[in-house]
């Protein structure tokens, strides 16, 4: 059986899309989620289409009869989750993690020592669509690090060294800030030439801190990293024809991170855009506009509103 702990966009979708490929999954997480799906079964659409019945549970007790466990929850639930696997896993389950950012796998495998953990890469964005309807909105699919327990997951793409993968994910997942913070859906903020050039910039800022961290990012969608930037630049009429197709972004989509601000939850910034801002700390050099988004955030966490692109740029001038 695979037990996901924290079924939300993530945890449901990719769990719902490996039930209806005939897998054992139980989903562990939050009323508000799972009674619906308890009552009426999970629908995904936007990838695989169907309805499954699920099992589901409120309490992480599932976890102790798990062969694989799936961590799906946000950055800042971490805690929590380590809590739940601590007491519930049973020796020798591996883990996959299901998440942005880049030290969750080592946080999990710091606080459980003997567990093996595998990292796991989301590139695409899911949105629930009704109470128990996911919607994969975006293109792209999972990829998971190598190992007899990965193996024959559906859907799901294995890769030896999953770190170039999880860099060029953070790269993309520089825009979850910008995101939140334009108060707008994923199409309409890209479409957007301001937006657009503050994430260029953005990247471009973090393509040079890892550069000078010996880190080379896989790409992870249509383009190879270093090449986002320039397509990000290019004019409305380009971009907004050729740049969203290539990410199948539908008009439906909005981060993750916009997701958190809508309902009031701190965000995962200090593990996206924090990260980059750290890191560069290491190496001695700046990265005004990372620590720029990463303030704002935390600021609009406390008190909502949307934030224009002079703003962001005006604060990473003070910073820088
Ligand atoms: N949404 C998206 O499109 C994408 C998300 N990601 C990444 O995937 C990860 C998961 O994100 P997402 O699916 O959006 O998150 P969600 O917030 O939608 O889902 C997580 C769920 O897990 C619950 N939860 C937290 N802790 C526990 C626990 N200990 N036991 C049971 N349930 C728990 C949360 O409840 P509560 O709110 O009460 O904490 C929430 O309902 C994140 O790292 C995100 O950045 C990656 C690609 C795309
Ligand atoms: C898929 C993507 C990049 C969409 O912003 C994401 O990872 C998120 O929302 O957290």
């Amino acid at each position: 059986m695979i037990a996901v702990l924290g079924a939300g966009a993530i945890g449901c979708f990719v769990g719902g899309t490996w039930a209806l490929a005939g897998r054992d999954v139980t989903l562990i997480g939050r009323p508000g989620v799972l009674d619906p799906i308890a009552e009426a079964g999970l629908r995904l659409s936007g990838g695989p289409e169907g309805r499954t019945d699920m099992l589901t549970s409120l309490t992480p007790e599932p976890l102790s009869k798990a062969d694989l466990v799936v961590v799906a929850v946000k950055a800042t639930a971490l805690p929590g989750a380590i809590a739940d696997l601590r007491a519930h896993l049973t020796p020798g389950t591996p883990i996959v993690t299901l998440m942005n950012g880049i030290s969750p796998p080592s946080l999990i495998a710091a606080a459980l020592p003997g567990v093996t953990v595998l990292p796991g890469m989301v590139p695409f964005n899911v949105v629930r669509r009704g109470p128990n309807h996911w919607h994969k909105a975006s293109a792209g699919e999972v990829i998971v690090r190598d190992h007899p327990a990965t193996r024959g997951l559906p859907a799901v793409r294995q890769v030896s060294d999953m770190a170039p993968v999880a860099w060029g994910k953070l790269l993309l997942n520089l825009n979850n800030a910008v995101n939140a913070l334009s108060g707008l859906g994923l199409h309409a903020q890209l479409s957007d030439r301001a937006c657009r050039g503050i994430l260029a910039d953005a990247i471009t800022e973090a393509l040079g801190v890892l550069h000078a961290a010996g880190i080379t990012p896989a790409k992870v969608g249509a383009l190879p990293a270093h090449r986002i930037p320039q397509m990000l630049r290019t004019p409305d009429w380009f971009f907004n024809t050729v740049g969203l197709r290539l990410q199948g972004i539908d008009r439906s989509a909005r981060s993750s991170m916009a997701d958190d601000l809508a309902a009031g939850r701190p965000t995962e910034v200090d593990f996206l855009n924090g990260e980059i801002v750290s890191l560069a700390a290491t190496y001695g050099l700046p990265a005004p506009l990372n620590a720029a988004l990463t303030s704002l955030v935390h600021e609009v966490e406390q008190t909502p509103r949307a934030i224009p692109a002079a703003e962001i740029r005006a604060r990473a001038d003070r910073q820088g």
